[in-house]
């Protein structure tokens, strides 16, 4: 065999994820009003942010480009970049007001070394000014405002004078039991003045709050507020209960009240990341009395809440509460006038013969209605593509919109103008445009391919002693992305990579750690194991109380298929995988020692009977082991058992493959003292370990530094660990 052509230089190495760092992704998509030039072609702006890695500054770094569109009544005329790209500081949140004649900011910038935030408005018409600028913190109304895609909007109303965000609800002061107040100032205070300047409470100094969880830490009770931009006052809506967090708001027809999402705090929070399975509901909630109406029937889990441009129907999402974290959602519609609720597209279980698959996602993109209401768009995984598909509201029947390349994602529509993100493992993301009639992409600025790079999508059947017996016959993929060059057969080293979740999936978009991997010179194989997104309800469900068995053989079926491909060698795979995905890889090693050279755990669940108590998604440990979750009382001891029987810890002791293992000191989800008991216990039987904490860093490992530190030591790792050296 010929040595493997593998860059193994770790300043080559970073030199090669610098290069492929700087290819930004798409992240945001406005398309401003149609304007008439002096000659009398009509326009349009299209402002876009991008965002980017910087690895000196280490920070993710947003930046705008903008474009301009000509066009006639159906077709785009001429589309070109217009200025350079600019980057933006401090914003929080911003939207331009439906008229595109003013753009509300919301802020956060620091003033004589003191966090503030700050609502600005900026005028466009004939001024071109900076407004308003008011300092929201200084008005004491409410807490930090919210920026998640969880509960964060910022949403003009239709009469573009009021403005609607999420806030943290105020919490007054709490204050030791012991604060001595000075004599000569109880006495100056009077109660009303107290009041006014900060309500404190006394032995509530610890008090615990609950928060929603993984990445939304610190947020627990949100309120909806509403700036009245003539009389710059803020004010926090009443008539929202209690009991329930409000989020993903927007104005009613004709602006009477708000409509959004309010998710039940009962019987605790748990954790919302990733899991749009928890119970919530849509509300109405009127501007004058503060009645809150109940929209939707309260036993389900909704969201993404989207109003029709004649602000006669929404279209939300809904599946069912608790069962796996991630479904297959229904197209629920609520009438505004006849107040009835029809489903537009019911979960799928298995493929159509049309191919459609069903629809998988937690959003829906901010505007998703073509200009006449009669048709909704939503880009989502269909199998190992994300693809953009239109729904016919009165019909249901849904067609995709794109060709079979590389994934498809919708980042606006706007009078029928689509404006869409591509990309594929061997092409960054690039701007297309549609105007819906003709169909025909248009792309914004040469997309860039990356020549030395290949992938496919392979497609597998289980062999008969894998079918599920209570969900037959069902299929799965996996995505190979290798150099498209092979410069000597027979020796490519394979990293397998099986995702997260188990109710997640890999799409054929850019994924910067691949192509670098793949640029070095590996195979990356991306394993769709039965249980992924993307193939229907039956397979999301067939992986229900089989996980650490199906899923496990599924992605060695993977490996071993690919290896009979006369390209790699066998005695060269590592398998690499984060959260669930490091579940896998942990019980990869272990189900079948020796096979993989080399191990990388990412926040790696281990031990599903030591993780029930302490992870923020309880639940998730006792669905995926095949029961069903009760809030209020203690899993029985045999479904503790089986907790513990199908978790990796269990064939810990036939491990052979050293692991380096990344861990989260943040991390809410995937607690580290899960990575850390799997340390110990490969400690202690001398297999080779290694384990790197991130301080600052949550279940994501997502924060620059971590990010690029950790790629570096696990492309390292199994460099070492391959003997590729
Ligand atoms: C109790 S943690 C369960 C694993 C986790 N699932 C949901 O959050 C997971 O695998 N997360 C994936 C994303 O779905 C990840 O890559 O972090």
């Amino acid at each position: 065999l010929h040595p493997p052509s593998v860059v193994t230089n770790p300043e080559e190495i970073a030199k090669l994820y610098r290069e492929l760092s700087l290819y930004p992704s798409l992240s945001r998509a406005d398309v401003g009003p149609v304007i008439t030039s002096q000659y009398g072609g009509k326009y349009s702006n299209i402002y876009t942010e991008w965002s980017q890695r910087d690895l000196e500054r280490n920070e993710n770094v947003k930046f705008c480009r903008q474009y301009i569109v000509f066009h006639d009544d159906k077709s785009l005329v001429y589309s070109g970049a217009s200025g350079n790209c600019t980057e933006i500081r401090g914003e929080v949140l911003s939207k331009d007001s439906p008229s595109g004649e003013m753009k509300a900011v919301v802020r956060e910038c620091t003033v004589k070394g003191e966090e503030k935030q700050f609502l600005e408005l900026f005028v466009y018409i004939t001024k071109n000014i900076k407004m308003k600028s008011i300092n929201l913190t200084a008005l004491k109304k409410h807490g930090k405002v919210y920026e998640d895609e969880q509960f964060g909007c910022l949403v003009w109303s239709h009469s573009e004078t009021h403005l609607l965000y999420v806030a943290e609800k105020k919490r007054p002061k709490a204050e030791s039991f012991f604060q001595m107040v000075p004599p000569e100032l109880s006495s100056s205070i009077d109660e009303e003045e107290t009041t006014r300047l900060d309500r404190k409470e006394t032995g509530e100094q610890f008090a615990y709050h609950e928060d929603w969880g993984e990445a939304l830490v610190n947020k627990s009770c949100p309120v909806l507020c509403v700036l009245d931009i003539e009389g710059d006052n803020v004010s926090v809506l009443e008539g929202v209960p209690d009991d329930i967090s409000p989020g993903q708001a927007f104005w009613a027809p004709g602006d009477t009240g708000v409509v959004f999402v309010g998710w039940w705090h009962e019987p605790f929070r748990l954790g919302l990341k990733f899991c749009p399975n928890r119970r919530s509901s849509l509300f109405y909630v009127d501007l004058t009395g503060g009645k809150c109406e109940q929209l939707s029937s309260g036993s389900s889990a909704v969201c993404s809440p989207r109003l029709s441009p004649d602000q006669c129907r929404i279209i939300y999402l809904e599946c069912s509460v608790y069962g796996p974290h991630m479904q297959c959602s229904k197209l629920c519609m609520y009438d505004w006038y006849t107040k009835k609720t029809s489903v537009v597209v019911d979960e799928v279980k298995r493929s159509k013969e049309d191919g459609f698959a069903g629809i998988y996602c937690s959003q829906l993109s901010p505007k998703c209605w073509s200009a006449d209401s009669q048709r909704v768009l939503i880009s989502c995984p269909q199998r190992s593509r994300k693809d953009l598909l239109t729904v016919d509201i009165s019909t249901g029947s849904v067609t995709s919109l794109t060709s079979d390349i590389g994934s498809w994602c919708l980042l606006n529509i706007e009078r029928d103008l689509m404006v869409v993100s591509c990309s594929s493992p061997n092409c960054p993301p690039y701007l297309v445009l549609d105007s819906q009639e003709k169909v025909v992409w248009v792309t914004l600025e040469g997309s860039q391919m990356l020549p030395d790079i290949g992938w496919q999508i392979m497609t597998f059947t289980p062999p008969p002693e894998h079918d599920n017996s209570q969900y037959p016959g069902l299929d799965f993929e996996a995505l190979l992305i290798k150099p498209k060059e092979v410069k000597a057969e027979g020796n490519l080293p394979l990293i397998v990579i099986p995702h997260g979740g188990p109710h997640s999936v890999i799409v054929a978009e850019w994924i910067l750690s691949s192509s670098v991997l793949c640029s070095m010179g590996f195979a990356v194989l991306l394993v769709n194991y039965r249980g992924s997104l993307g193939f229907g309800q039956d397979n999301i469900l067939s992986l229900l109380g089989n996980v650490g068995s199906q899923d496990v053989k599924d992605v060695q079926f993977a490996v071993e298929s690919v290896l009979k491909n006369g390209d790699f060698d066998g005695q060269k795979v590592a398998v690499s995988g984060g959260s669930h995905g490091g579940f896998l890889a942990c019980h990869l090693i272990g189900q079948h020692p020796g096979f993989y050279k080399a191990c990388v755990a990412r926040n790696p669940v281990t031990n599903l009977a030591s993780m029930v108590g302490s992870t923020d998604i309880p639940d998730w440990c006792v669905v995926e082991a095949g029961y069903d979750y009760s809030p209020d009382c203690l899993p029985e001891p045999s479904v503790w058992e089986q907790m513990l029987n199908k978790s990796p810890i269990k064939h810990v002791t036939q491990v052979q493959t050293p692991v380096l293992l990344t861990l989260g000191e943040d991390d809410k989800r995937v607690p580290n003292k899960q990575g850390i008991e799997y340390y110990k216990a490969l400690k202690a039987r001398q297999i080779p370990v290694r384990l790197l904490w991130y301080p600052g860093n949550n279940h994501s490992l997502s924060k620059v530094d971590a990010e690029s530190d950790g790629f570096m030591n696990i492309a390292l790792w199994i460099i070492q660990h391959l003997s590729l050296r």
